[in-house]
This record gives C-alpha cells, structure tokens and sequence, in this order.
C-alpha cells in the first residue's frame, strides 16, 4: 500500500491524464470523484451508516430481492466466511440492506463501513466497490489504495452488479475483507465468486418471474445447463421473449448489433429472431435430452447449448426496482400477508393504522386463518417493537393462568419458587402481549386484566405492591365474543375495551389470493429445503376446489406433505393428501361440471386428467 502523500499525487496523475497501470474502471471512477462529484482526496470522510428508520425504509423496498437472494448469497458466504470476508448486499442506491459477517468484528466493520446500512454511493464515499460497479454497470474490484479516500484504504473489495429481468440495475453483490496483506492479483477469486452470485441471483429472480412462461437456459457447454447456465430468457407461449438475465442481454443485443443500453428492445421480440426456434419447437430442448440434442442453431449454425423449463403455473413475482416511496401505509410484515385479496389488503391497512396507536387490537378468525401471524405481523409494523410474549388462554390450565400471566411475589404460595415469578405481562413489558383464545380466559382475570389496561401496572399474585407495565394488548377469539358477553362468560366491559380496533381474518375459502398465498408458503417451504417447488396446473386447481376448513394451517400442512412427497420442482396431483382430493367428490364434481356447462372435456381439462377419467368418476360417484 502507499502512503496517503504518494497515494495522493497519483491521483493528481491521473487528474492530469498520465498514464496510470491502475484498472481502467478505477480510474474511470477516480476521475468521476474529482470532475462530477468535486470530491477531495485530501479530506477524509468517515463510513455513513444510515439511520435505522432510513435503514428499514431501505430493507423494505428490498425485500422481495433480499428474498431472492437468499440462497446464492447464503452458499457465496459459506466459501468465504473462513477467509474473513463480509458480505454485503446493495441496493440500487449503495445502501446494504443484507450482510452477512462474524458478529466478533462488529465494533470494526461498523467503522470501515462493511456493515449493514453502510451508503456506499460513490457520489458519497469515493471510488469504491459498490459505487464503482453502481455506475459503470461492471464487476469491478477496488483493492486498498484503488480506493480514492485514504480513510478506506486498507479494504479490499470486490463487487458486481444485479440486474432485473429488464435490464435495470437493482443491487450490487459485494464481498469485501478489512485488510489484506497480499497484491490485487489475489482478488480475482473474490471477483469471480461475486460475478457468479450475482449471475445466480438473476436466475433465481427470472425464475420466480417466469412462472407462467418457458425458461430458456443457455451456455456454451452442456455441463451445469439445467444448475448454472451463463444467461437463461424467459418466452411465452407466443415465443416472445419476456424477460432475461444480464449475460443473455449481454450476449444476445451484440448478436443483433444492439448496444448495452438498448438490450431492453430485445423484450418482446420473438425468439425466432435471435434463433431457429419458436414456441412449438421449444419443447424439443426440455431437460433429459443428449447434449446432441439440445444444441440451439441460429441462421443454421451451431451457436449454443439450450435447456428448456415448460411454464409452471404460478403468477409472477419479481425483483422491481423499487418505486422512489415506499407504501407509506402498509409495512412489509403487513404487506406481505395479503396477495391481493381485497378484505385483506383493507385489513392489513387498517392493522398498518392500528399499529401505530396504543390501542387494544382484536383479532377475529376462525381456526388456522393467521391469528397468530397477524398478530406478529402488527407488532413487527411498531416503530419500537419490543418484546412479542405469546399466551394461549385455552392451553394453559385454568388454575395456572393466574400465576402465569401475572407472576407471584416470593413465598407466595405452597410451592411456588422461592424468589417468585415474573409474570408473562411483565415480560412483554416494553412490548406486545399477544392474548389468544381470550374468550376462554376465566372471569376473575378478566377484571385483572381488564385493571392492567386500564391503570398500566401489575399486580403478581400475593404481592401487596403493583408494578408499572407498558404493553400493546393484540387479543384473538375464534368466536364472536359478544356471544359468550351474552352468555354471560364474559365481561361487557372488557368487551368493549377489546371490541373497538377488530381485525377480521377471512376465511381461506373466501380469499380471492389463495394462489399467491399458495406460492409464498412453496417458497417459505422451499428456502428451509434449498429447494423450489411448484404447482401443476391440475394440482392447482385440485387445491382451490377444496373447503379449507382448517384455513392456512390446512393449506400449510397439505403443502408440507406434497412437497415431501414429489418430485421437485413439480406438485402433481397425486402428491397432496387424499383429504384434498374429497372435495371433488360427487358434490364437487357435478358443481365443476355444471360450471363447464356439463362439457366433459372442459372439465377434464380443468381437472388435468383426460375425459375417460371424468366419465368413471361420475359414474362410480352418480352410483353411490
Ligand atoms: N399469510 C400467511 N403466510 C404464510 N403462512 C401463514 C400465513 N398465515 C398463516 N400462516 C400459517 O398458517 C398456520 C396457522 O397460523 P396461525 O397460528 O397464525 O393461525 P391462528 O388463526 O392463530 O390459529 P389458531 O386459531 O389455531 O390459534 C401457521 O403455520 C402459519 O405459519
């Protein structure tokens, strides 16, 4: 590394434009420091880390990315963690809203910048990494004093650009160490390894993206096509390309005499331009075919080797660069429970309002429908969360309840610990008392807690002193309470203290996303299995005919069972549970039928299996 004197009259060099070995894009961005941004290399500038609320602004708009990401980023730190490395995730704007590191170093990487909320805009800190590759849409590594600031000269890091399915820029892939004792040279991994992360990162996003399409893998050796193909196209059905990832931009624009810039023309064009195939010959290079065979010709010559994925069925979800703002009124954790459901996108608004106000919210649904979720989710949306302290009142044995929500003071009774016990209100002091199934909590502790709200202390059980308690109350019943108030189960008055911010849960068979909510359990099963899953057609809509009297739980479950049982990606019919398939019983049927207007072969076409197998059906169900 040079001194900061010597390092500073090289960039003088380069002002005056003498030739410099440096790397081109550094000194690209050296000259951009000094000409656009005015910035002088004398003055050193600490690492900016955002404010927290800015932070989370940030996450939010990523977080459809940061999912994305996840495994290619999960598998790129596990080969460099031993090496010291950080990882960061940027977004569009330089700011890391994902990192992974060793917390030991924290103190450390909060200073030099490698760390969550760093803003590395070159615009801001110099020439570095994440800047340089925001700007020149190229990998690039920035070793020690490659960087243009003296402050950051003893990192080294190495970075590459994401883009989304239409070309645009949308994150940066970094991986950076706080010292190194060895040349630039010893970078060149660490390049390769964030080129190929972020080329994985782009597959993964066109694939959720291309659900409804066909993905076209493509790569000059027939060796890891179908795991790690160098650029992949999204075409539908029409054979018009939809969507692809930067190397086919790259690659297929200088074919056709495009620049960089305007690959975007390149969407919506047909396939057939670019080479000789359309939609109906597509399937001639589906997986399992000899490398012979998948050889992709343009103009009669040999070009590449291609792997075709038929469309599944799912509907699109993609990383989007983010619009300037995000839903000022809808959190993530609220947004991200409903795919589109009208009830649900008005509940999850209401809940977004109720989040910020010390009010008692109550939580209405029948079983499995999300209580539990949407409770978390409210408490999540907090400016200043806290605790989340769950307590299911019809779980805990009656004579428990007390002591378990409102501790005992030492001595307090025979048996109990010596020291007494802290109570579960206490614990979620600061923070979130999630009460369910309320209507089961017996009337003397109702008016105890109707106390707790009303007073803001707690009193344990045999203690003569209250304690003061500051909690958000989310409460949940299964049951309209105002039944068991008429009962007389439960006290008016309490009623109406909990009656007032309602938040309820629609059933699943009255959700108008149980698609969407169907595929956002696939990719939470998914992720704990390093796995993607999807949908058939016929399964699909197996699924959406059936009741769901157990709701998201059901749903949850069923899913958990198919995806055991299939073979990945696809869930076929046969791998949901039987229980599934009873709603197409006689009853089920006929109503199918009936929608098809008694056609046959709609029907069977619906259902995914061919007409023969409908006729038997109704035959063996019309005789029974
Ligand atoms: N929006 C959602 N996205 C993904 N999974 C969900 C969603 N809502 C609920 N689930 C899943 O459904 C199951 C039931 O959810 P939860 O426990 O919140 O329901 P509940 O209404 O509180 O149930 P109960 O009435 O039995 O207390 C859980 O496995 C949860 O992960």
């Amino acid at each position: 590394m040079s001194s900061i004197s010597a390092h500073l009259k090289e960039i003088e060099n380069v002002a005056a434009g003498r030739p410099s070995s440096r790397d081109g894009l550094v000194v690209n961005s050296w000259l951009r420091c000094l000409n656009e941004y005015r910035l002088d290399p004398s003055q050193r500038g600490n690492a900016y880390i955002v404010p927290g609320a800015k932070l989370r602004e940030h996450q939010q708009q990523a977080e459809e990315l940061i999912r994305i990401s996840r495994a290619a980023l999960d598998h790129l730190y596990e080969q460099v963690a031993g090496h010291n490395y950080v990882l960061l995730l940027s977004d569009a704007r330089g700011v890391s809203v994902a990192h992974y590191r060793n917390p030991k170093l924290d103190p450390a990487l909060r200073d030099a910048g490698l760390y969550l909320g760093a803003d590395w805009a070159e615009d801001r800190t110099g020439t570095c990494a994440v800047g340089a590759a925001l700007v020149s849409r190229q990998p690039i590594t920035v070793h020690q004093d490659d960087h243009f600031d003296p402050a950051h000269i003893g990192l080294t890091c190495s970075a590459a650009p994401v883009f989304d399915t239409l070309g645009e820029l949308v994150a940066v892939v970094d991986i950076s160490q706080l010292r190194s004792a060895v040349p630039r040279s010893s970078q060149q991994l660490a390049r390769h390894l964030v080129i190929a992360t972020a080329r994985r990162v782009e597959l993964a996003n066109l694939m959720s993206q291309a659900e409804g399409h066909w993905l076209l893998r493509l790569s000059r050796s027939p060796d890891f096509i179908d795991s790690d193909p160098e650029a992949a196209l999204a075409v539908d059905g029409d054979g018009r390309i939809r969507g692809m990832t930067h190397a086919a931009f790259t690659a297929l624009s200088q074919r056709i005499g495009l620049t960089e810039h305007s690959g975007t023309a390149l969407i919506g064009q047909p396939i057939d331009t670019l080479f000789d195939l359309d939609a109906d010959t597509l399937d001639q290079y589906r997986r399992g075919q000899s490398a012979r065979d998948r050889i992709l010709y343009a103009g009669g010559q040999p070009r590449l080797f291609a792997s075709a994925e038929p469309p599944a069925t799912r509907a699109p979800r993609t990383i989007r660069r983010p619009v300037a703002e995000p839903r000022a009124d809808m959190p993530a954790s609220l947004a991200r429970l409903t795919g589109g459901d009208e009830t649900m996108t008005r509940l999850a608004r209401r809940a977004a309002r109720f989040a910020q106000r010390d009010l008692p919210v109550l939580i209405q649904g029948e079983t499995g429908t999300g209580k539990e979720v949407l409770a978390r989710a409210v408490h999540a949306a907090r400016s200043h969360p806290g605790p989340f302290v769950a307590v299911n009142c019809a779980a805990i044995p009656e004579h428990l309840i007390e002591s378990e929500l409102f501790g005992y003071a030492p001595n307090a009774f025979t048996g109990a610990a010596r020291g007494g016990k802290r109570g579960l209100i206490e614990a979620a002091h600061g923070g979130t008392l999630f009460l369910d199934e309320i209507g089961d909590m017996p009337l003397a502790l109702q008016s105890r807690l109707l106390r707790v709200l009303a007073e803001r202390c707690v009193t344990p059980v045999g203690a003569l002193e209250s304690r003061p308690v500051a909690i958000h109350l989310i409460s949940a019943t299964h049951a309209p309470l105002a039944d068991r108030v008429a009962r007389g189960e439960f006290r008016e008055d309490l009623y109406y203290r909990l009656n007032a911010a309602v938040l309820k849960l629609p059933p699943l068979r009255e959700r108008a996303d149980f698609d969407a909510l169907a595929d956002t359990i696939l990719d939470e099963i998914g992720a704990e299995h390093g796995e993607r899953y999807q949908l058939s057609r016929a399964a699909r809509r197996r699924l959406a005919a059936h009741h769901w009297p157990g709701n998201v739980r059901e749903l949850r479950n069923a899913l958990s069972v198919a995806t055991a049982l299939c073979e990945p990606p696809t869930i076929e019919v046969d791998d949901l549970p039987d229980e599934i398939g009873a709603s197409t019983g006689r009853i089920g049927l006929e109503a199918q039928l009936a929608e098809c207007g008694g056609n046959v072969s709609e029907l069977a076409r619906r259902l995914g299996v061919d007409r023969t197998t409908v006729h038997r059906r109704l035959k063996r169900l019309r005789t029974h």
